[in-house]
């Protein structure tokens, strides 16, 4: 179902207005810096907090003023917070059980659900028997086993480890796309996140949306420092194919495929500047990593304790201003960026406009010395 809101809220000092729309089967990611209202506008959503004043509609139904249990809303956030004493199988058929199931009916969604999440081996145990991410997939499944007409997922891989992190973020995207009714919003400091999930993003500041749009577009040309800062990532639009991506120019970009990834699907690739080595125009170079792309340089800025280059080719690489200075790097300096393939990741392509037109502008020159 659609979701539609308007929300006002205050909060001592703090003021939230923001308006958007979800519509049925896609996902909102939600991005801002601490303090920006993201848990605010959550809460709102949840019924967890009273807005000043607020249109909430999902679908038909008008959310606000409605307590929480009567939204036909999952939270997923990222502490699984599941009930100790419970089994498993008893957390998963929680939900169903409240919506008025039967106790073996509950059951046996609450098992199609684990086995949906990977997690039907794990039925008996109680939550204090799992790791991290193995709780973060029963939660998962408990969030959905309800059926929610909307779905708020709260930093949902923010607790996980780095090991269990993309496995989760695989399987989110999986079950997002099992079910077109559904609205979903996410809430994410992780640009990663947005892009692997979500098919628009709207940027908080301050309790206001400033920026807003389909996430590719967003995130390839940020319009505020904030969005900048966390979407420093170079992307690289194309289809998947064995060993990477290969653009609408032909070229290969080797990297590894996320799981999940459709051979023959619209992917992009993904890289963060620091995995991007800048040589000098035309020297040869050892090591030789698989993505070697001629570029020219277009703009040098500082960024924390480095210099970020930008390029014609559309891709950013950090650099020590040391380095800067050797190679002697200016606008206009001829360069060769390697990319070693093992920093590339290949993900499917969320659903909507594609390409957009800035992902156009990440051309990437062909190189025939690699
Ligand atoms: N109970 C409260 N009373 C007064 N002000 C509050 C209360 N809770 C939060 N705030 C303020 O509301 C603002 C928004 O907080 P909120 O938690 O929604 O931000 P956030 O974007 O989720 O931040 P973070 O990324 O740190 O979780 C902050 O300035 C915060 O100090």
């Amino acid at each position: 179902m659609t979701l539609r809101a308007e929300i006002e809220l205050t909060r001592g000092t703090f003021d939230l207005s923001v308006d958007f729309k979800v519509p049925a089967g896609s996902v909102l990611a939600i991005l801002g810096p601490n303090g920006s209202g993201k848990s605010s506008l959550l809460g709102s959503l949840s019924g967890l907090l009273r807005p000043r004043r607020a249109k909430i509609r999902l679908g038909e139904k008008d959310l606000h003023g409605l307590p929480p249990h009567d939204r036909s809303v999952g939270l997923l956030s990222q502490d699984p917070l599941l009930f100790p004493h419970l089994s498993v199988l008893d957390n998963v058929a929680f939900s169903p059980r409240s919506k008025g199931a039967g106790r073996a009916g509950a059951r046996e969604i609450a098992r199609r659900w684990l086995a949906e999440v990977d997690a039907a081996q794990f039925e008996k145990r109680k939550p204090a028997q799992l790791s991290g991410g193995q709780a973060q997939r029963v939660a998962i499944a408990r969030a959905l086993a309800g059926e929610p007409d909307l779905l708020l997922l709260d930093e949902p891989m923010a607790a996980l480890d780095v090991d269990a992190a993309p496995a989760i973020r695989g399987l989110l995207r999986r079950v997002l796309g099992l079910q077109r009714k559904r609205a979903t919003v996410l809430v994410t400091h992780d640009p990663l996140d947005a892009l692997a999930l979500a098919d628009h993003v709207l940027v908080l500041t301050d309790g206001r949306a400033v920026e807003r749009g389909p996430t590719r577009e967003v995130l390839a040309a940020p319009r505020t420092a904030f969005t900048a800062r966390i979407a420093g990532l170079n992307l690289i639009a194309g289809i998947a194919v064995g060993g990477g991506l290969r653009t609408e120019a032909g070229r290969l970009i080797a990297g590894m495929l996320a799981e999940d990834t459709t051979m023959g699907g619209p992917a992009v690739a993904v890289f963060a500047p620091n995995a991007v080595a800048v040589y000098p125009g035309g020297e040869a170079h050892p090591g030789s990593p698989r993505n070697t792309i001629a570029a020219a340089v277009t703009a040098l800025e500082p960024h924390g304790p480095v210099i970020r280059l930008r390029t014609d080719a559309g891709l950013a690489a950090d650099l020590t201003p040391a380095a800067v200075a050797d190679l002697r790097l200016e606008p206009g300096t001829p360069v060769r960026l390697d990319i070693k393939a093992t920093t590339v990741t290949v993900y499917p392509a969320t659903a909507g406009p594609s390409p957009s037109p800035s992902t156009e502008t990440l051309r990437v020159t062909d190189n025939p010395g690699t």
